[in-house]
């Protein structure tokens, strides 16, 4: 791709195969989970997310979607137990939403889109950092929550209040004593599959734990998304809206389900 990567119509998902081939691999995500052919395995465990606080650190416009960043030196932000085995710590989380209610998460149930997706992004520790682990088959752990719209939701706004520092590509703020397990939901059912990153390098390392049940978001608080730009300070401004990859094909692979 002769410029960097998007979500735009030159440089949008279908563009992304030209410079990252793997994009038409066996394991690619997002994907449509369909509750009905997911098959429950009684040998999955509950989702165990262990996270402190004091890991947070910053928030961070990337000019794809923002994100906040947690220090992984230790094992004080966990994922263990679901569908993994060992110990991932928590790296970041950020999310991806649409410019219309109608539109915005990445993974479907069913086909039906939801405004907005949490990821909430873990790396396997029995590699020795997230950049070797990203390129392993179980080297990420992936939660991905559903937001969906409704009463505000008072834990989000913290970090939607951060807003106003990180409008533009490129702006970074501190963003500490934040535990990102205010945003998770009261049931953590899930679906789990093989799967990869969602955006560029789209490396098959990722296994993917989608929560059955959604958050809220009101209105007004997706505005507050929909308020950031793609676009750094003095450009052209471009608003940060469906920044989604669509669907992609299951390729012969199984979703299980936690539950029945
Ligand atoms: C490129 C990339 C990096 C990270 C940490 C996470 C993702 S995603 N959207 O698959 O969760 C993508
Ligand atoms: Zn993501």
């Amino acid at each position: 791709m002769a410029h960097a990567w998007g979500y735009g119509a030159d440089n949008g998902p279908d563009k992304w195969a030209k410079s990252f081939p793997v994009a038409d691999g066996p394991r690619q995500s997002p994907i449509d989970v369909v509750p009905a052919q997911a098959v429950f395995d009684g040998g999955l465990k509950p989702l165990r997310l262990q996270y402190d606080p004091s890991t947070s650190m910053d928030i961070l416009n990337n000019g794809h979607s923002f994100q906040v960043t947690f220090t992984d030196d230790t094992d004080s932000s966990t994922l263990k137990d679901g569908p993994i085995s060992g110990v991932y710590r928590l790296k970041q989380f950020h999310f991806h939403w649409g410019a219309s209610d109608d539109r915005g998460s990445e993974h479907t149930v069913n086909g039906t889109k939801y405004p907005a997706e949490l990821h909430l992004v873990h790396w396997n520790t029995k590699y020795p950092s997230f950049g070797d682990a990203a390129s392993k088959p179980d080297g990420l752990g992936v939660v991905g929550v559903f937001l969906k719209i409704g009463a505000e939701n008072a834990q989000l706004q913290k970090v939607l209040d951060a807003f106003d520092a990180i409008k533009t590509k490129g702006n970074q703020t501190t963003f500490t004593d934040f535990d990102p397990t205010v945003l998770l939901p009261g049931c953590l059912d899930y679906w789990t599959y093989d799967g990869s990153l969602t955006t560029p390098p789209l490396l098959e390392s990722v296994t993917w734990i989608v929560c059955k049940e959604a958050i809220s978001v009101s209105p007004a608080q997706m505005a507050r998304f929909r308020g950031l730009l793609f676009s750094g300070q003095g450009e052209a401004a471009c608003c940060m809206v469906d920044n989604y990859r669509p669907p992609q094909p299951l390729k012969g692979r199984t979703v299980r389900a936690s539950f029945k």
